[in-house]
């Protein structure tokens, strides 16, 4: 038996940027494959119904053309298997590509994809698990996930700007709030801006909100912001694209591998998808991914 690959596509990731280099894709993978199944879903169920078919059928790698939220359902199903997930970005934030190292170019990132499956080159990354559900990338609750709700309610700017403005908008309505911070080594009991849980470095669009994160270490990094005044948030806006929030006296960080977040009902979201409102529990698998390049 050859080598059996499924291309899963959201056609509407980046503003339907995946529709349009979806053919190629598929021509590039294709060459790289003894067998290439194309799985186009416009519904997240449609999506996990032709990913299940697949995957009953027996396949060995996985990839996906699409944004952070599409690579969060293929993750459900490579994750804890040895299907192999490969990345090809073509969504607004693509921080799993990001992380993955994965060229930001779709047509680029398959080339790098092509060249993994023919040379079987697969590396293990560790995952972090929420009950049932996995997540690749950041869990965050507070004032981020605020953002980042609105910004997937928002129509328009497409890319990072849709972040920026998100923020400014949130700025205005924002209320800090208890928090405590469970994990296998320590406890804190804050009022809290925002927290974010780390299996890799960024979110929304390059971020690197955990900058130490490492998907290969076991851990989580966390960053914990506690009560800061909306100027100061301001200030530090800037400061959230280069790392350097992490100076702030008003950031706390940590390592763990399992972290409970509680004291308050903030809704949580973990690879830019709501997964939920505290209290949560989550625990970094080590290795729990099987990736391609
Ligand atoms: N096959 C699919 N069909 C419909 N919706 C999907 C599919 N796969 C994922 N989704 C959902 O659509 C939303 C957006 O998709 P996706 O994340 O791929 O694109 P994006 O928003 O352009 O990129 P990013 O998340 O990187 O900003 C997500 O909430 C995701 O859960």
């Amino acid at each position: 038996m050859g080598l059996r690959v499924a291309l899963a596509v959201h056609p509407d990731s980046g503003k339907g940027a995946a529709a349009r280099v979806a053919g190629t894709v598929a021509a590039r993978l294709r060459g790289a494959t003894d067998r290439l199944d194309l799985l186009a879903a416009n519904t997240v169920e449609e999506s996990h119904a032709l990913m299940r078919e697949a995957h009953g059928a027996g396949l060995d790698a996985l990839v996906v053309l699409g944004g952070d939220g599409a690579a969060h359902q293929a993750v459900q199903f490579c994750a804890g298997t040895d299907i192999a997930l490969g990345v090809i970005p073509s969504g607004t934030g693509n921080d799993l590509a990001r992380a993955l190292g994965m060229p930001t170019n779709p047509l680029a990132a398959v080339d790098a994809v092509a060249a993994a499956l023919l040379a079987g080159r697969t590396r293990k990354m560790d995952l972090g698990r929420l009950g049932d559900t996995w997540f690749s990338t950041v869990l965050c609750a507070g004032f981020d996930a605020s953002v980042n709700a609105r910004a997937n309610r928002m129509r328009w700017p497409s890319g990072p700007r849709r972040y920026d403005l998100a923020v400014v908008a949130e700025l205005a309505s924002f209320r800090t709030r208890r928090l405590t911070v469970t994990t296998d080594t320590d406890r804190l009991d804050l009022e809290a801006t925002l927290v974010a849980v780390g299996n890799t470095g960024w979110y929304g669009g390059g971020i690197p909100i955990c900058p130490s994160a490492r998907a290969d270490d076991g851990l989580f990094d966390l960053t914990v912001v506690g009560r800061a005044s909306r100027g100061q948030l301001i200030r530090m806006l800037p400061t959230l694209r280069t790392g350097k929030h992490l100076n702030h006296p008003a950031v706390r960080t940590l390592r763990a591998r399992q972290v409970t977040l509680s004291g308050n009902d903030w809704p949580a979201y973990a690879d830019g998808e709501p997964l939920g409102t505290l209290p949560v529990t989550v625990t970094c698998v080590p290795e729990a991914l099987t990736v391609l390049g």
